[in-house]
């Protein structure tokens, strides 16, 4: 009986597919919406997480250092800082009972979150105030529970109560049913630590040194003009990114505020650097987050150093140059890595720049919507998660 608990939910199965109307799959009622919290097996108690707490933040940070998301090979595990999560989780508008943790005996052993966002579904009409899931974990000892579906059923009433009734969520494994499969991509920063943590491997005709020069990049960027973001430039981001999201079939429209959040350089979290070549004009950004993985195993590192590309808008600047670029940056930056996604226009520049596929996809899910299209491109995604 595969997938017992999504058969449950409101997602379109294969064969209702063509029957269902676009839009909202279940019409929810607030005043029938359950006002207490669901029954946790003995023991289990909900707590919901002040990540502005240090003590906390240091309980959230450990439970997903020790038993958050792994590669198909189990050799490196996704480990978020407390920046990072601060940065990822506390957006202007943020409600506290989004960040929900179960505890035994005072030791977290559980945790699930949403923040709030507009999401824009294939036409400007489709504005759906919504939740953004993320960061569910379930401590590995104690996986056998059915904890996992009854985090996801607290969050769903948590966001009920607030009068929304979709979500959107990304997960490397296929669940009723996603609306884009998307698959990463990798650019060598630095191949030999690449190749001694086991990332990347060399072929028969492949050296260490052979590598290195092929992914050699130039010391400094190529683009006049290129510097990090600053606050003075938040208004005109603004309107450089929500021009830019409209080209796709999902996207997020951003305040002022939201564009000062995600997008002033904090330091090992994101790296954010405006092109102003004419005085006070900014025609182009680029943008990475900073997500290092723990290398479970390796006589001589404990992390690979990750950049993730996170949204780049190119209007005066070729985007192949803008991003030959961000990997100059990131390589300066310290990092090993380049990692993207095929969305948005990002296979414009993934084969010229030697990005190579890896070795599994990212598939995008909205909970309680049925798209007009039973799927969605991944150039047409205009979202990315964290
Ligand atoms: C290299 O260390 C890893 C540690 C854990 C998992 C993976 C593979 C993987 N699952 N990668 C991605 O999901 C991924 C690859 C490229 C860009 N973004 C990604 O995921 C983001 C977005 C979703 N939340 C996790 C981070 C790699």
């Amino acid at each position: 009986k595969p997938h017992q608990f999504w058969q449950t939910q409101p997602m379109p199965n294969i064969n209702e597919m063509d029957k269902l109307q676009p839009g909202p799959i279940q019409q929810g009622v607030l005043a029938e919406v359950r006002k207490d919290p669901l029954n946790l097996i003995d023991k289990f108690e909900w707590f919901n997480v002040d990540l502005r707490n240090d003590e906390q933040a240091q309980q959230v940070y450990t439970l997903l250092k020790e038993n958050y998301v792994e590669d198909d090979d189990n050799m490196f595990r996704f480990d978020y800082s407390i920046d990072f999560l601060r940065w990822a989780l506390l957006p202007p508008g943020q409600y506290a009972d989004w960040l929900i943790g179960v505890r035994v005996n005072q030791k977290l052993v559980g945790f699930i979150s949403g923040i709030p966002v507009t999401l824009h579904i294939e036409n400007e009409q489709n504005k759906v105030k919504m939740t953004e899931i993320n960061f569910l974990c379930v401590h590995k000892k104690i996986r056998a529970n059915r904890l996992a579906p009854v985090l996801i059923k607290e969050i769903t009433r948590r966001v009920h109560i607030k009068n929304m009734w979709q979500a959107v969520y990304t997960a490397g494994i296929v669940v009723p049913t996603p609306i884009s499969q998307t698959r990463y991509y990798h650019r060598s920063l630095n191949a030999k630590k690449l190749i001694e943590v086991g990332f990347s491997s060399l072929s028969a005709r492949q050296t260490i040194s052979r590598q290195q020069k092929l992914y050699k990049l130039p010391e400094e960027p190529k683009t006049p003009g290129l510097r990090p973001m600053k606050k003075k430039d938040v208004a005109q981001v603004t309107k450089l990114l929500n021009e830019y999201l409209k080209n796709f079939k999902l996207y997020f429209k951003y305040t002022e505020e939201e564009v000062k959040h995600w997008f002033i350089p904090r330091k090992d979290v994101i790296s954010t650097y405006v092109v102003e070549k004419e005085q006070g004009v900014v025609t182009d950004f680029l943008s990475f987050y900073n997500l290092p993985s723990q290398v479970i195993k390796n006589p001589k590192y404990t992390h690979l150093k990750a950049a993730y590309s996170y949204y780049n808008v190119a209007t005066q600047t070729p985007i192949v140059q803008l991003m030959y670029d961000a990997l100059i940056l990131a390589k300066n930056e310290g990092y090993d890595v380049f990692n993207a996604l095929d969305i948005m226009d990002n296979e414009k520049f993934l084969k010229e720049l030697m990005f190579c596929p890896g070795d599994g996809q990212l598939n995008y899910y909205l909970y309680n919507w049925k798209l007009e299209s039973n799927m969605l491109k991944p150039e047409e995604i205009g979202i990315v998660l964290v």
